[in-house]
């Protein structure tokens, strides 16, 4: 059985943006899952296989201890590599582009943390039908120079209905992109269980104070929840 996504806040450490903020991964993923972030994904989009098998190893590093899992984005070529060099990572995060689901648990086992991309209605489908699939990445919710490729906005309607439809088949939805804390509230009312960010985070001046506010914002009680509780 696959380990549970933790909800609220979900880091997509970009190796890119992290060191042209001139920060180590390994300093980011600590300090982001001492604030209580969930769930640390590592993306490298331009960086060679070794030198992102060597990211996601200096990641789980910095994990140690923290309870926070640990995901690969695309390659399961990457995560294995980095579990040989004694890495405890926990599973993928996958787009449709990449290897199916249900290959990538064969690969990485029963217990692994599966998430795929799937914003259009045909893709949440398949998804939520698969079997191997343990959470959907629902996005991009803003267009975001973070994932250029992207270039139609799902907005916050889309991510609730997913999420309506994803908690009827009991798997959890991640929202993503454009996002950050002050965006909290609205992505939580609108049926996700989790928020991922990377600029909000890894380019950051401080990374470890941005996913502090990540995570307090999200665990705040809603404003007219509290006001119907009085
Ligand atoms: C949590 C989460 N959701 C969506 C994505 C996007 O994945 P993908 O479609 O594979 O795009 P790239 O990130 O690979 O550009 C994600 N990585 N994480
Ligand atoms: C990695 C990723 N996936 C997306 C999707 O829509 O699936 S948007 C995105 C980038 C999110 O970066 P930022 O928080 O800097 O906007
Ligand atoms: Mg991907």
């Amino acid at each position: 059985m696959s380990r549970a996504l933790a909800p609220g806040a979900y880091l997509v450490l970009d190796l890119a943006v992290t060191e042209a903020a001139g920060h180590r991964p390994g300093d980011v993923a600590r300090a982001a899952a001492l604030h209580g972030v969930g769930t640390v994904q590592v993306r490298a989009k331009l960086a060679a296989p070794g030198a992102f098998v060597e990211a996601v190893v200096e990641v789980a590093r910095g994990l140690t201890g923290t309870g926070a899992a640990l995901v690969v984005d695309d390659r399961v070529d990457v995560a294995l590599a980095a579990r040989s060099r004694g890495a405890r990572v926990d599973g993928v995060h996958l787009g449709q582009h990449d290897l199916p689901a249900a290959d990538a648990r064969a690969l990485l086992g029963s217990d692994a943390l599966i998430g795929l991309s799937a914003a259009r209605p045909d893709d949440v489908r398949r998804a939520l039908t698969d079997p191997a699939v343990d959470y959907l990445g629902v996005g991009p919710v803003r267009l975001t120079s973070t994932k250029p490729d992207a270039t139609v906005a799902v907005g916050f309607d889309r991510v609730r209905d997913v999420s309506a439809d994803a908690r009827a088949a009991g798997r959890p939805v991640v929202a993503i992109g454009g996002l950050g804390a002050e965006d909290a509230g609205v992505v939580r009312a609108a049926g996700a269980h989790a928020l991922a960010v990377v600029s909000a985070v890894c380019a950051h001046p401080d990374p470890g104070a941005a996913a502090a506010a990540l995570v307090t914002a999200w665990w705040q009680p809603a404003t007219h929840l509290v006001a119907v509780a009085r």
